[in-house]
This record gives structure tokens, sequence and C-alpha cells, in this order.
């Protein structure tokens, strides 16, 4: 009866991170589990990455205060080689007896070929078939709400993070920033395709929703995990970027700029976009959207195709005093 009630709970979280809470503590009612984590996967040239999201500490789950970047507690996967090998054959589950009282089963949750987290549970005694069962069942629904989750927060046609769910994203994303010490501040930019009206006259929608989701594909290719991507509108696409130094976030997207502008789209031909982006330390999350939309526009007003950073152009005396452009924003 307790593990329904807590199903019940489970289920009816709407945030990620409460939802690993809430099947982490499920497990922990059940016997004979001492111990449970949620790992944080995070792929990076081809080699996995490790880090401790969610864990029990003096009889609390507490999670990690920092992202992925940040976090000292990241260690490569090959540390764990039992769920090394478990991720690199595509299995649904490792287990490993490190000594006597200690039985742990890792749990990966696969998402489109991928791993994202895993859970790991440690346990008294040898895992029975009988509570591997209730494990598993229990790891099941979490994992089908998971990734039910996961598909309401993302556009249909591209597959990106959907104007939904970004309200959401840029308050943490603003909150995280302020707390960043170092002289890196993390990014804004706003991409918007050029003349994309043009493609849709000339060729037609089903060609415009094609170059759609081929700029999507670039724009999973260029920025890494660490990246929000986001379709914020029709033919406008917001990036959310961790903390660099304004050159490094500038190449990044000048580099991304260059990849489409490069790429063959099949009959309509090149393409280019427009970025506007901002630095994301003092301001409110709605002035950052705000600022990176003016450089956006400022792109537009002079020629396109380029990348224009809200700061520099503000410096240059290129922009009227900040103003919030983006009136359809529903933050507070
Ligand atoms: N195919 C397709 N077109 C879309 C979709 N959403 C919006 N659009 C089109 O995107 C076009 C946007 O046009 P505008 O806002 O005038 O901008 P633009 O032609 O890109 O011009 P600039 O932004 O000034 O370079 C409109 O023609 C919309 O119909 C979609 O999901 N699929």
């Amino acid at each position: 009866m307790h593990i329904l009630q807590n199903l019940v709970q489970m289920t009816g979280q709407r945030d990620h991170l409460r939802l690993e809470l809430s099947v982490l503590s499920t497990f922990l009612q059940l016997p004979r589990i001492t111990n449970v984590r949620a790992l944080e996967l995070l792929k990076l040239d081809d080699e996995y990455w490790v880090r401790p999201r969610t864990w029990q500490q003096a009889g609390q789950l507490v999670s990690a205060p920092q992202d992925f970047a940040n976090d000292p507690q990241r260690f490569a996967l090959h540390e764990l080689p039992y769920l090394h090998a478990c991720i690199a054959n595509k299995q649904q589950q490792a287990q490993h007896s490190p000594g006597i009282g200690q039985h742990i089963i890792w749990l990966p949750v696969w998402m489109h070929d991928q791993v994202r987290a895993c859970v790991e549970i440690t346990q008294s005694e040898p895992i029975s078939a009988h509570s591997l069962d209730v494990i598993t069942g229990v790891f099941n629904v979490y994992q089908n709400y998971q990734s039910l989750l996961d598909y309401s927060e993302r556009d249909a046609l591209t597959g990106l993070l959907n104007r939904k769910t970004f309200d959401e994203h840029l308050l943490r994303f603003a909150a995280a920033a302020q707390t960043t010490a170092s002289e890196e501040f993390s990014w804004l930019a706003v991409i918007d395709i050029d003349h994309f009206k043009q493609v849709n006259d000339r060729f037609g929608h089903l060609f415009g929703d094609e170059v759609l989701i081929l700029v999507a594909n670039l724009l999973r290719t260029a920025f890494g995990s660490q990246h929000r991507i986001f379709r914020f509108g029709g033919e406008e696409f917001v990036v959310l970027m961790p903390p660099s130094l304004k050159e490094a976030a500038r190449a990044a997207l000048e580099a991304f700029r260059n990849l489409l502008a490069a790429h063959e789209f099949p009959q309509v031909g090149r393409v280019t976009v427009s970025v506007g982006f901002a630095g994301a330390k003092l301001s409110s999350p709605v002035e950052i959207l705000g600022q990176a939309d003016q450089a956006l526009y400022y792109a537009k007003e002079n020629g396109r195709n380029r990348v224009c950073h809200y700061e520099c152009l503000q410096d240059q005396g290129l922009l009227q005093n900040s103003q919030v452009s983006h009136d359809d924003v529903e933050l507070f």
C-alpha cells in the first residue's frame, strides 16, 4: 500500500528533479535498501561523465546545487566499470556486490538511445528475484513518467524544448547565473532564420518545415548537452549557454552561423540566420531576453547573417536605452 501511495505522489510531479526525489524516497521505503543516489550522465567527446545529482545525507535527500560543468564531484563513467559496461552494451541494469552487506543495482534511464541519468540502489542483502521485480516495477513507472514529462516539454516538429517550458528554464538559468563567481557569464542567444517567409512562399510550407527540422539538427550538432535549446516561436530559437568568456560564446555562435550558412538545404539551397546574444549575470530574466532581442533586431536591420552582442552594441552607442521588446513573456 505504501508503494501505491508513493507512486501516486510520484506521478503527481510536474518537474524532473521533484520526480527524481520522489522515486528515490519511494525506494528508501522498501525493506533492505540502505542507500540511493541519482546520477546524472553527460556525454562529452564520446565519453560519458557522471556526477551524483541527488543523494542521501544525514537521513535527508539532497541535490547538487551547481550545474554539471562546475561540479567538483564529477568523474569519468569508467570509474564505475559495471555501469560503464551496462551502458556500452545498451542493457537495462547492472549489479555488483563490492562487500558483505553491500549489493548495488544500477538502473540507467534510457531516452532516445542516450542515457542522461541513472538510479543507484544499495541493499544490505543480495537482491532476490522478488525485490528485483519490485525495484524494476517502480523504476519502470518512473521511467515511463519521465519520458511523458519529457515529451510534454518538446516541440512536436523539431524535438527541441518548447516555448511552454522556456519561462521556467529562464528563471532557473538567470538565478544560477547570478551565483557564478568567476569572470565568466552565462549567455542567452536568440537565433532567427532570415527571410523565412520567402522560403515558405517560394517552396511551400512542407519545405519550410523541413528547413526548421534541419536547423534544429544543426543547433543540436553545434551546441553540446550543457546548452538548452528551445524553439521559441515559428522560425525563432533560443539557446541558453553555460558560463564562458564572451569571446568563447561569440565563437560558438559564429561557428553555428557559419555551419548553417554552408549547409545545402534540399531544394531550398542556402539559408542564413541572424543572432543576438546577451550576458546573464546582473540582469533580470526579462531584461536578458529583451537585450538579446534588441541585439537580434540590430542584426536584422544591419544586413542579417550576423552575430551581435548586446553589451558591445551598447558600448558603441549603437542601441537606444535598454527596453524589453518581447512583450509576450510571462515571467511574473
Ligand atoms: N513552414 C513553416 N513556417 C512557419 C512556421 N511557423 C512560422 N512560420 C512562418 O515563418 C515566417 C516568418 O516570417 P517573418 O516573421 O515575416 O520573418 P522573415 O520572413 O523570416 O524575415 P526576417 O526575420 O525579417 O528576416 C512566416 O511566413 C510564418 O508563416 C512553421 O511551423 N512552419
